[in-house]
């Protein structure tokens, strides 16, 4: 399946419900191992993020340098026009301005132009013991609302624990936690800084973070596609 054929209106509903939305299989198996694969290739990347050192949690992530592997590349590219209208319906809902292009690509070139012209693709490797701390991804002031994270392998049999988890506050009420099994070639659409919800006088917005509960035994593999650059 491409992305191009989700049934797109069934995802954006189960954002609007539970803040996220996982997609069908998208990468097969082979595809997963491949993307995991460039882990040990350093030249492909910009830079090598040890979370602990940033009090992050425990683990390394790397970031991609431009040009983007192919699959990568064409992974954000296909997501970007998806994410668009859901982008624009909640800005229109909270009375923000929608700033983004039709064209990835002209939306990156207005990044630039602000100063955030380092990629932002990451491969994130978590063996046991290694968690990320909950946050959000915003590198500048333009934001791109959402983003996706791809699970590279297979849950149970890969690894144990190591749960997606996005932690949503609530207007005038405690937060709500979402944890969620990332299965292998799927990807999981969340928002990268905050949601729209009802709220009495209309919508407002719902700050969220996400992060990954600690990995028990094997090793996890993520892609995770930001559609800002950074500063
Ligand atoms: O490894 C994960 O599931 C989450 C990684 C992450 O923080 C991200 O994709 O932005
Ligand atoms: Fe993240």
């Amino acid at each position: 399946m491409k992305p191009d054929e989700l049934g797109w209106s069934a995802l954006a509903a189960e954002l609007d419900e539970h803040g996220c939305a996982l997609t069908p299989q998208l990468l097969s198996p082979a595809g997963c191992r491949e993307l995991s694969a460039l882990y040990d290739e350093p030249d492909r990347f910009r830079a090598t993020i040890d979370l602990a050192r940033y009090r992050f949690g425990s683990g390394q992530y790397r970031y991609f340098s431009y040009p983007l592997p192919e699959p990568v590349a064409a992974l954000r590219a296909a997501f970007y026009p998806l994410l668009l209208p859901i982008a624009r319906d909640w800005a229109a809902r909270l009375r923000r301005p929608a700033p983004w292009p039709d064209d990835l690509g002209e939306w990156l070139a207005q990044c630039h132009e602000a100063g955030q012209t380092r990629p932002t693709p990451i491969l994130l490797r978590y063996g046991p013991g290694d968690w990320n701390a909950l946050h959000r991804d915003l590198y500048g002031d333009l934001v791109f609302p959402l983003q996706v994270v791809f699970g590279l392998d297979e849950p149970g049999a890969d690894h144990t624990g190591g749960e997606f988890l996005l932690v949503e506050q609530r207007p005038r009420a405690q937060s709500r936690g979402t944890s969620t099994v990332l299965p292998q070639g799927h990807a999981l659409i969340f928002t990268t800084r905050d949601r729209p919800v009802r709220s009495a006088r209309g919508w407002s917005a719902a700050p969220v973070r996400h992060g990954v509960s600690t990995v028990r035994t094997g090793r996890r593999h993520t892609l995770g596609l930001v559609f800002h650059d950074a500063a």
